[in-house]
């Protein structure tokens, strides 16, 4: 099978630092890859990257065999890239159905790939779609965000660090919606999160970034039991 999207030995430096340093990988349609490394190991100017924020200065991003990097974060929408930011970003007086209608104008003109009830519903938030988005629970309003970034048909998403905050039954819930989301909708999904509770059981495949690079990828297992990893970072996780 061909990959969806291909990360070929991308590299973005501010000034002198290379924050992302020749990272590579694949990811197939319908899967889902954690990204996960100490802090300031880069992934969060990936996922910039990735959602067409930051410019490589080094490498590509393809999705479908077409470069989807360094053309602006709108153009990556276009392409079918989404993402969701650490901090909620909703209008507190607008209710949900309003948010995703928004979110959705994002594409005007182009027919979105799914009915608009199907992220909603997969995500369990078809009961709150006319409450405002200020008086949902912390953990719905993360959920919310998801939907808003779904709600531009997709076909990666990018997640970062949605299971902040959140309690066991909380994350693991968000877990999985996020599988649904995965496997139902054939959505590509990277999610960057510290918390493995909740990361190791929803990811297909791991990456483990250190000081910009790729220190480590396979599977939750190898990755659980990778030396180096241990040592640069689940040791202290
Ligand atoms: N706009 C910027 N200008 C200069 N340096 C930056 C910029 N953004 C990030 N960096 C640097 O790049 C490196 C990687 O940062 P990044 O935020 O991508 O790491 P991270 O793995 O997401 O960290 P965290 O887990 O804390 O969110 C850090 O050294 C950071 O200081």
């Amino acid at each position: 099978m061909t990959p969806l999207l291909t990360v070929d030995r991308v590299v973005k430096r501010f000034g002198g630092v290379a924050a992302v340093d020749g990272v590579s990988f694949t990811l197939d349609a319908g899967s889902v890859l954690g990204l996960i490394g100490p802090n300031g190991s880069g992934k969060t100017t990936l996922l910039g990257v990735l959602a067409g924020t930051h410019e490589p200065t080094e490498g590509t991003v393809t999705l479908d065999g077409r470069v989807a990097s360094g053309r602006g974060a709108h153009r990556a929408v276009h392409a079918g890239i989404a993402r969701t930011f650490q901090t909620t970003r909703l209008f507190e007086t607008w209710t949900l159905r309003e948010g995703l209608r928004l979110a959705r104008g994002e594409r005007r003109g182009r027919r979105t790939p799914w009915p608009d009830e199907a992220p909603v519903a997969l995500l369990g938030l078809d009961h709150l779609l006319d409450r405002p988005c200020g008086a949902l629970t912390g953990a719905a309003q993360r959920l919310a965000m998801i939907a808003s970034a779904l709600a531009t048909g997709p076909r990666v998403l990018l997640l970062d660090e949605p299971a902040v905050g959140m309690d066991t039954a909380d994350a693991a819930a968000l877990g999985d919606a996020v599988r649904r989301v995965a496997g139902e909708l054939g959505v590509a999904v990277i999610v960057v999160d510290h918390n493995m509770h909740f990361l190791m059981p929803l990811a297909d495949t791991v990456v483990v970034m250190a000081a910009g690079a790729v220190l480590a990828t396979g599977t939750p297992e190898e990755i659980r039991s990778d030396e180096a990893v241990i040592a640069s970072y689940l040791g202290g996780a």
